[in-house]
């Protein structure tokens, strides 16, 4: 089967491009998408990818992914700071995770200071722009080389 990563992209994050472009730049979700899936393409890895203002939804994709999805890059918007849900779904599908963040959130309010998903992720790249997200899918790549070459 080929090897497949999940972007998923939590809420707000469609307002990429215009949503104060001084923390989170100008590129928009739509770039942002088709860029990862050239960069997956070139490392011959399958991407899909899910933009969703509702938590439900999110949790829905990751259940779908289990025993299909190889490693999910997530930026979880604001449910970062808020989602047991999100981190018990991580969990419970047994799929590895990047946690990506476009911001630097320890830079900001200190209520973004805090992830209920960072202490299980496999690393966690934030304050790097959009370019966190081609380091993620970088990562990934390499996580998936290294697991297939165990095997
Ligand atoms: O930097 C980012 O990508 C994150 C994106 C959001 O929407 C915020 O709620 C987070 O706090 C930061």
């Amino acid at each position: 089967m080929a090897k497949s990563i999940l972007l998923l992209n939590g809420p707000n994050l469609n307002l990429l491009g215009t949503r104060e472009p001084h923390l989170y730049g100008g590129t928009t979700l739509p770039q942002l998408i088709s860029n990862a899936e050239k960069q997956a393409s070139s490392l011959s890895i399958q991407l899909e990818s899910l933009q969703s203002n509702h938590e439900g939804v999110l949790l829905d994709r990751i259940h779908e992914s289990r025993g299909k999805i190889d490693v999910i890059v997530i930026n979880p918007g604001a449910l970062t700071h808020t989602s047991v849900a999100l981190r018990d779904a991580l969990l419970g599908v047994e799929i590895p995770f990047v946690e990506v963040h476009i911001s630097n959130i320890h830079k900001r309010e200190a209520f973004r200071h805090h992830s209920y998903l960072s202490g299980k992720a496999e690393a966690v790249i934030c304050g790097l722009g959009v370019y966190g997200y081609e380091a993620a899918i970088d990562y990934a790549a390499k996580h998936i080389k290294l697991k297939e070459k165990a095997q």
